[in-house]
């Protein structure tokens, strides 16, 4: 076990983020979990994206709302807007009933931290506190980069998704949290996952990268009870699990199995070596120690990464004993605005880390 003292510059910024990242899990757990049910029965039409769409703008709600509360002067860079649920119609207020709701529902599930996250009491106060995310960041100064939910897609089809929180300081994370509600305690392949479900992670730099449980806890004492993590430093092809996403519209498949040749994949093993995941769970696997690499090589010369996609996700790594970067393999600059100014992102364990990138070089001039 090991903590961050309760004396360090960060120690509240990281108990408010926790907690309020403990509590959207536990929100979008439930929703995940209802569209679960709703599919086994035949109810779920696939392009029925409602729960996801509630559960997004709730939980923005909720750890906007905390932020604020704990920490007026900081500006957040999230993911939604209200503008939808503003809307004087059906549409608008449906959605936002719902979103009430299932805010209110679990306040009161959780409400032995209403003290330190605040209670949001009606739609006004919603809308607003979702709004709170429209800053453009930058790189000066202090701001939050908040994905309420990471992996809509992966949560629609019931598997991996994240509610992911980062403090960035000029331009540099220094704080993530990421809540990873469906995550079983062991991933070994596609095929074999198993154990507890439910993952919170945490980095604070220069300090490490913690994991615990995410459900198991009443009350909760930030990293009191979390493990530290590390990152296994294989480097042998045969040693090696590679971390990709899962839809193809989002990375390339095809460049990344031309990088695993390049690395000296075996054609026997590699499918057993590659775990698919959504949303920034990838890098909570890496810091984990129970993958090496994450490949995320992009389809388009023009689409670039929005920083909240990956800022938690990036000081887990570092923290562990990993580096993350572009395709180039040149850091990434979370100080640019709401998006990255770079290409793709790779990821590695420090040994392997070069090796990665040059692999990466090498099929990109081919
Ligand atoms: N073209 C393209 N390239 C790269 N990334 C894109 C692209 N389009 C969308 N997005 C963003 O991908 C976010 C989800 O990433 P994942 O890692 O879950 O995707 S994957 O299916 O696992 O590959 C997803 O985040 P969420 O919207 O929070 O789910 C998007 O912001
Ligand atoms: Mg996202
Ligand atoms: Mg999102
Ligand atoms: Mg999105």
């Amino acid at each position: 076990m090991s903590t961050v003292p309760s004396n360090h510059p960060y120690y509240k910024e990281l108990e408010i983020a926790s907690i309020a990242v403990m509590r959207t899990s536990i929100l979008t757990k439930e929703l995940s979990d209802s569209i679960a049910t709703t599919q086994k029965s035949g109810t779920h039409t696939k392009d029925d994206k409602s729960p996801v769409t509630i559960g997004d703008y709730a939980s923005q709600a909720i750890i906007n709302h905390a932020i604020k509360l704990n920490f007026p002067e900081d500006e957040i860079v999230g993911e939604e807007d209200a503008e939808v649920l503003r809307k004087d119609n059906a549409e608008g207020k449906d959605l936002s009933a719902k979103v009430l709701e299932i805010i209110s529902d679990v306040q009161s599930q959780t409400s032995q931290y209403n003290d330190r996250l605040g209670k949001l009491e009606n739609e006004a106060e919603i809308y607003d506190s979702i709004d709170l995310g429209n800053s453009q960041g930058g790189s000066k100064g202090r701001f939050w980069a908040l994905d309420p939910i990471d992996g809509t897609k992966g949560f629609l089809r019931g598997d991996q998704f994240a509610v992911c929180l980062a403090l960035i300081e000029d331009g540099k994370v220094v704080l993530g949290v990421i809540g990873c509600p469906n995550l079983p305690a062991t991933v070994i392949s596609n095929e074999e996952m198993s154990g507890t479900k439910g993952g919170l992670f945490s980095a604070v730099r220069g300090v490490g990268s913690f994991y615990s449980n995410l459900f198991d806890k009443q009350d909760f004492t930030p990293l009191a009870e979390q493990e530290k993590i590390k990152m296994t430093q294989h480097t042998s092809p045969e040693s090696l699990k590679v971390v990709e996403g899962v839809e193809k519209g989002h990375s390339s498949h095809s460049t990344q199995s031309q990088i695993k040749d390049k690395l000296g994949f075996n054609n026997e093993t590699v499918s057993k070596q590659t775990i698919n995941l959504d949303s920034q769970v990838k890098y909570c696997v890496l810091a984990k120690g129970q993958a090496d690499v994450y490949l995320r090589l992009p389809i388009s010369d023009t689409y670039r990464e929005k920083i909240w996609d990956h800022a938690a996700g990036n000081i887990l790594v570092y923290e562990s004993g990993g580096l993350v970067g572009d395709i180039h393999g040149n850091e990434l600059n979370f100080g640019n605005g709401r998006h990255l100014n770079s290409q793709g992102v790779v990821a590695g364990n420090k040994s392997v880390f070069k090796k990665v990138i040059e692999a990466v070089g090498d099929v990109l001039q081919a």
